[in-house]
Parts: structure tokens; sequence; C-alpha cells
């Protein structure tokens, strides 16, 4: 076996749309604004809030990472479980911020005590039940293991929301560089159609694949995040998935 480098070894350049560089420039604002080991402590905030969440080591500090252009923005750790709190990131103008990041902790690693992992399940769900700023959930999803349990009890969880438009979804398969064609499709079009049969058809969520490594999804990613904080002033809205459909193909 080979080892694979890690992730800020390589620096694939962004192949961007330039709709896609303006909302890039946009994600590389993120700075990071304060960390909670308990909600109560969490700041309240009027901006839109957009949590990362998904399985320990799926790589959302990676991404969130990626999409902020910076090394050590979130704490891309080897260990899987590493991230103990919800990191909270400020984007946009420094003195105008127009949305917040939150890193969630990642669930179900094997390893982490059962208390421990009780814990971080229930401050996850009352942080998605309760936290009023929530506009969007990106779920992470390694693409070779494709939706676990906990990836489905947590769409479970928040899909009435996403039904009613309350908060938005996007589903990125990471890891994408791992996958053959085949297998990048067949993770793809599994997701799509789980999504399409347990959610609903007509909800706007969108089901990509990611890599940061190669930065495959990047752009699309950004674009669909800026339109969530700042949506299209237009007849008919939409979360900006369909426009960052069409100018990524
Ligand atoms: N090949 C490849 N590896 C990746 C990619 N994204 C992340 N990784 C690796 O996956 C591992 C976990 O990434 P993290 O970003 O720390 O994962 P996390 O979901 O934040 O993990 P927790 O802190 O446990 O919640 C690291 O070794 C990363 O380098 C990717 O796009 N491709």
């Amino acid at each position: 076996m080979t080892n694979t480098p890690s992730v800020s070894q390589h620096s694939a350049e962004i192949e961007t749309t330039p709709t896609e560089k303006v909302v890039l420039g946009w994600t590389h604002t993120a700075r990071f604004l304060t960390t909670a080991s308990e909600l109560v402590h969490l700041p309240a905030n009027e901006l839109p809030e957009i949590a990362f969440v998904g399985r320990s080591n799926a790589g959302k500090s990676t991404a969130i990472n990626t999409l902020a252009q910076q090394k050590r923005l979130a704490f891309a750790s080897k260990t899987p479980g590493r991230t103990q709190h919800i990191n909270l990131f400020e984007l946009g103008p420094k003195d105008e911020a127009d949305a917040w990041f939150a890193d969630l902790p990642g669930y179900g690693y094997a390893a982490v005590a059962r208390s421990a992992k009780l814990r971080w399940q229930k401050v996850m769900a009352d942080y998605l039940e309760v936290r009023r700023s929530l506009s969007g959930v990106v779920l992470m999803v390694d693409s070779r293991l494709g939706l676990t349990d906990l990836d489905k009890q947590l769409l479970e969880f928040v899909t009435p929301r996403v039904r009613t438009g309350e908060i938005k979804l996007l589903v990125l398969l990471t890891k994408a560089d791992k996958l053959n064609r085949k297998d990048a499709d067949a993770a793809l079009f599994g997701t799509r159609a789980f999504l399409a049969e347990n959610a609903s058809a007509e909800s706007d969520i969108t089901v990509m694949l990611f890599s940061a490594l190669k930065k495959q999804g990047v752009g699309k990613a950004a674009q669909i995040l800026h339109c969530w904080v700042h949506p299209p002033v237009k007849a008919g809205g939409g979360d900006g998935a369909a426009e960052a459909e069409r100018n990524s193909s």
C-alpha cells in the first residue's frame, strides 16, 4: 500500500468559472470567531449560520480549510474524533460580517467512549434543533462509505425543516479523488436516490462529489453557500443550486 499524501501537501489548482471566482473570494474571508464546548456558550447570532456536519474523519475541517483557502483555519487532523468543540467562523467584510460557519464535532468514531459519543450526539442534535440562526447544513459523507446510519438519522432529523425551506441542505461526497469514475457515479446516484425517496423530490437539496485534494467541486460548493446567504433577487428564488449546476456544466 502506498502512503496517501496529506491534503495540504497537494496544491491542485481550483478550476473555476468567473462566478465561482467571485464567490470563492467570499469564502476566503472566513476567519476564526470562537469555540464552544457547550451550546450555552455559543454567542447569539443574527446572521445566517451554516453548519458543517458529518461522521468523524469525513473531511469537514479539510473542506472548510479548502473553501477558505487557509491551511489551518479549521484544524484538520489525521486522528478521527479530534474536533471536540463547535468552532465558529465569520465571513464577509471585516466590519460587516454576513454569515457564520459552524464546524460541528464529528460523530460515530468508534474509539470514543460511549458516554462521550452520546454527549456529542446530544450537543449536535440540540444545536440543530435550537439554533435559530441555522440556515443551512452541509453534510459531509465519505464517498467511499456512503451514508452511514448516523448520517441517515441526522437527515431524518433535519429534513422536515429542509422540506419547509427553513434550512438548506448540501451533501458533499468527500475524498472523491479516492474513487474511480464508476464508483464515484454510483456514490452520487445512490445518495441522490436515497434523498429523493426519504427527503422530498421537491426539496432543494444538492448532492455533489467533492475532493479537497483535487479541488473538485470547491467552486460549486462555494457558489451554493454564497447563494444561501445572498439569494439571487429574482422571481422564483431558489437557493442557487440550480445556478451553480448550470455554471459548472
Ligand atoms: N484523499 C483525500 N483525503 C482527504 C480529503 N479531505 C480530507 N482528507 C483526509 O481525511 C482525514 C480527515 O480529515 P478532517 O478534515 O480532519 O476530517 P473531520 O471530518 O474534520 O474529522 P473530525 O475532526 O474527526 O470530525 C485527514 O487525513 C485528511 O487529510 C480529500 O479530499 N481527499
